[in-house]
């Protein structure tokens, strides 16, 4: 296998979420997973290659901020203070938050390349990418640029409905096709928890991904619940694990987090 070359020498593990379709919370589950890889004291970098509905800088609350040039390229975003979890979207490049990015594919490709190329990631220990829903050229421009970095894996996002599951049947295909290291299905969305009593109502059915996942054979890695606390969190750039370590989503994302954490020395890249 190739080295990675320049920045991305320092990567480590690179985990790519995917989804068949929009809305079912691939950004939600990448800056969670990046978190809670972050909480458990490993150094991530979440890139978002989603570039016409850039959503993770005002997920974590630093939409404000901006890239700087070094001599490596740009400086990606630190969230935090001890800079263990940093990020690169392409609204950071954005005059206004609102902005639509209306490119053409080769523009698209080419800034997918920059990003993971031209990034100062520095040392980390997983790149989590994420990526826009369904398949298409941008996948394969960002899976081309970060081959090099070793196998690479992917996290499928679904919610439990029939619909959504028959989506990922297509993405799980597409992973297969490109060589990509299948790490497993996350359902979410997955039930209601009541705040008063803890009953779990089952909004949208439940046990899609999981089907799904054992149909495929391919690991599942957990349900999600839908959880309003987890949505604040989201709405006001906060942390859930440190906001809300009650909420019903919290556990779930952990344990995602540590089966993932477990895959590593497995050779997930
Ligand atoms: N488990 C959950 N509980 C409550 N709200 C959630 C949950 N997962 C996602 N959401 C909310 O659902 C909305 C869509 O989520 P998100 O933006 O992560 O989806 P997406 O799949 O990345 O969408 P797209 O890529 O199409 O823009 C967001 O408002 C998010 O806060
Ligand atoms: S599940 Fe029970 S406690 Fe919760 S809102 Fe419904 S009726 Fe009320």
């Amino acid at each position: 296998m190739e080295a990675a070359p320049g920045n991305l020498a320092g990567v480590r593990h690179v985990i790519l979420v995917l989804s068949g379709k929009g809305g079912v919370g691939k950004s939600t589950i990448s800056a969670e997973l990046a978190l809670a890889l972050r909480h458990a004291g490993k150094k991530v970098g979440l890139l978002d290659v989603d570039l016409c509905g850039p959503s993770l800088p005002r997920m974590l609350r630093v939409q404000d901020r901006a890239v700087h040039q070094c001599d490596r390229g740009w400086v990606p975003v630190f969230v935090d203070r001890e800079q263990s979890l940093s990020l690169m979207s392409v609204g950071f490049l954005l005059e206004k938050p609102d902005e639509a990015v209306v490119w053409r594919g080769p523009k698209k490709n080419a800034l997918i390349k920059q990003f993971v190329s031209d990034v100062a990631w520095g040392p980390l220990d997983y790149l989590v990418v994420d990526t826009p829903p369904g398949t298409s050229d941008e996948h394969m421009a960002a899976v081309d640029a970060l081959r090099p970095c070793g196998p690479l894996g992917a996290l499928v996002v679904t919610t439990p409905q029939a619909v959504s599951v028959g989506d990922v049947r297509r993405e799980l295909t597409f992973c297969r096709k490109v060589g990509l290291r299948i790490l497993g299905v996350v359902e979410n969305m997955s039930g209601f928890v009541c705040p008063h009593c803890a009953e779990c109502t089952n909004v949208f059915s439940r046990g899609g991904g999981e089907e799904l996942a054992r149909h495929a054979g391919v690991p599942f890695l957990g349900s999600v619940p839908l959880d309003p606390e987890l949505c604040r969190s989201l709405e006001e750039g906060r942390d859930p694990t440190q906001s809300f370590p009650a909420s019903p989503a919290f556990p779930a994302l952990c344990s995602i987090a540590q089966r993932i954490l477990s895959e590593a020395p497995a050779g997930l890249c």
